[in-house]
């Protein structure tokens, strides 16, 4: 099973993720994606979809129309892992 990391080592990950940051209150990161429209989000949320179920990690996320809010953690280890700093890495890479 993935290992937390420690906060020294989710900073570090957090500096080369554009727009990800710490959730407050809660050992996990967060980004907040605003598209051009519903149609553009949803394609993002597809997308992403696909690619966190290939890698069995899945996204805690809530969309109201052009914007996609995302938290990711890792539920088996009660905190940010390197699989969180893999999907959020997907996610990037998919909005483009
Ligand atoms: C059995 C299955 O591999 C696990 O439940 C996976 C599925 N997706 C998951 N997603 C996230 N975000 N955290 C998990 O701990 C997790 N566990």
């Amino acid at each position: 099973m993935a290992e937390r990391l420690s906060a020294e080592a989710r900073k570090q990950a957090l500096g080369g993720l554009p727009g990800w940051n710490e959730v407050q209150g809660r050992d996990a990161i967060g980004k907040t994606f605003i598209f051009k429209d519903f149609n553009e989000a949803f394609g993002f949320m597809t997308r992403a979809a696909l690619a966190a179920e290939k890698m069995d990690h899945h996204p805690e996320w809530r969309n109201v129309y052009k914007t996609v809010e995302v938290v990711l953690s890792t539920h088996d280890a009660g905190g940010v892992t390197a699989l969180d700093v893999a999907l959020a890495r997907t996610m990037n890479a998919i909005a483009g």
